[in-house]
């Protein structure tokens, strides 16, 4: 028999309301020991709730629903108490006491969920990210996730593969009959554009780019104004400047949203070849290493000095005769002069490098198997043997199914609903 778990999913106390809920086979029976009587099912109803003693615990508005058609496959009690810290802990404390009921692990009731097929493993992961966004685009991918846009997706590339699966088996019946039956060309076709779809896929950004935000790191020699520019965009003096080279030693990263997408900066010490102390050598070294790690470089070097590809900023423009003549951008940390136009311009060069707002992205889990599909397919051709063919569909099968967690072993499951708080 499974255990019965409660948890307050709501936000910790203090808050004005605490939700509390209750999700397996005794939650009908706790909630009625609780309220009294076990409302009607899908309906709110306000109770006074008292303990084992009849003493009271609060007046709350109650939820029951039935399973399986609940949240969590299960039945599904909901309380929503006052959220003073002392008042959830004592109707949490009345829970604990009943018999076949205890606390939920983290990320337990969303378990339950997948567990029973009311969410599969793409939803509970795009859910997973939703708690976490922090910004609209990580916000607007992760619903895409969540609200199964991907699952669809998987599960119309399953139908695909099934249709050139079954007109395999077609050919093979026609074979033990004595004919070589081959595949129609149309099939090498279909098995093609399934194939370049999965391709499109794999070759657009990852997920987790959306989750770890752009990585913009500042760079060019000492004294080229790169933490000043830095502090600048961030509106705080995170960074210590000063007219002495050789200022910024260590890695400074800060997380910030521009225009909905998540970036993080990164200063870093300016990159010289001599003169530096051995602590400022260390820096150096850091500087090299978070440039290999970025997804944008902004340069205020030399023009032409910096790495392949970066962004040339000719810093410091206030002052007379600063101007580089091929910088993309001016900017004066001092005045603010061109500081708006370098983030919009740093916000039209992420968008690239994220996922399409509104289309769910692959992560890398999800990827590798469809990748391991996308091999299995590859380079079907139609005068191959149909029981390998046959098998090559199988496999890709197999691999978008492990996609959608329908094959998942316990440690992807552990590592997912690790990610969740409890309550969830
Ligand atoms: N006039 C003017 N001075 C600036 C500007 N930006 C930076 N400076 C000055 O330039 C000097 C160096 O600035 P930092 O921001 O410390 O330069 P950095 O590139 O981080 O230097 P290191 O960390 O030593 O590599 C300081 O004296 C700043 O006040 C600017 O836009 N205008
Ligand atoms: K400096
Ligand atoms: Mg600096």
């Amino acid at each position: 028999m499974t255990d019965t778990i409660f948890a307050l999913s709501s936000g910790s106390p203090p808050a004005a309301i605490g939700v509390i809920r209750i999700s397996g086979p005794a939650a009908a029976g706790a909630l009625e020991r609780l309220a009294g009587s076990l409302p009607a099912p899908r309906t709110t109803s306000l109770r006074t709730l008292k303990d084992g003693e009849g003493g009271v615990l609060d007046r709350a508005l109650v939820l029951f629903f039935d399973g399986p058609r609940t949240a969590t496959g299960e039945d599904l009690a909901e309380i929503h108490c006052h959220g003073g810290r002392a008042v959830v802990a004592a109707i949490e404390r009345a829970l604990g006491a009943m018999e076949g009921l205890r606390r939920a692990d983290p990320g337990e009731f969303t378990r339950r969920a997948f567990a029973n097929g009311v969410v599969d493993l793409a939803e509970a992961e795009g859910l997973a990210d939703l708690l976490a966004a922090e910004t609209e685009l990580q916000r607007r991918a992760a619903e895409a996730s969540a609200g199964g846009q991907l699952s669809r997706q998987v599960e119309g590339w399953r139908d695909r593969l099934l249709g050139l699966s079954a007109q395999v088996e077609a050919a093979l019946d026609f074979s033990d009959e004595g004919d070589v039956e081959a595949l129609p060309p149309e099939f090498t076709d279909a098995a093609a554009s399934l194939a370049a779809d999965w391709r499109a896929a794999l070759d657009a950004p990852r997920a987790e780019r959306l989750r770890d935000g752009i990585r913009v790191v500042f760079a060019g020699p000492p004294n080229a104004g790169k933490s000043s520019l830095f502090n600048a965009l961030l509106d705080e003096g995170a960074a210590i400047v000063s007219e002495e080279a050789g200022t910024t030693r260590d890695v400074i990263e800060r997380p910030v949203a521009f225009g909905g997408v998540p970036f993080i900066l990164v200063d870093t010490a300016g990159l010289r070849e001599s003169g530096a102390g051995s602590i400022e050598s260390i820096g150096i070294d850091r500087a090299r290493r978070e440039l290999d790690r970025s997804d944008i470089i902004l340069w205020l070097g030399d023009e032409g000095q910096g790495p392949a590809g970066s962004l040339e900023i000719s810093s410091k423009s206030d002052i007379e005769g600063a101007a580089k003549s091929n910088a993309a951008h001016y900017v004066s940390a001092q005045t603010g002069e061109g500081v708006e136009a370098l983030i919009a311009d740093l916000v039209q060069r992420a968008r690239q490098l994220l996922p399409k707002p509104g289309l769910a992205a692959f992560n890398q889990r999800q990827a590798e198997s469809l990748s391991d599909a996308h091999d299995a397919i590859g380079g079907i051709s139609a005068d191959e043997d149909l029981l390998l063919i046959g098998e090559r569909l199988r496999i890709a099968r197999r691999s978008l199914d492990r996609l959608l967690g329908r094959h998942s072993t316990e440690d992807v499951l552990d590592a997912l609903f690790g990610r969740f708080c409890i309550g969830k």
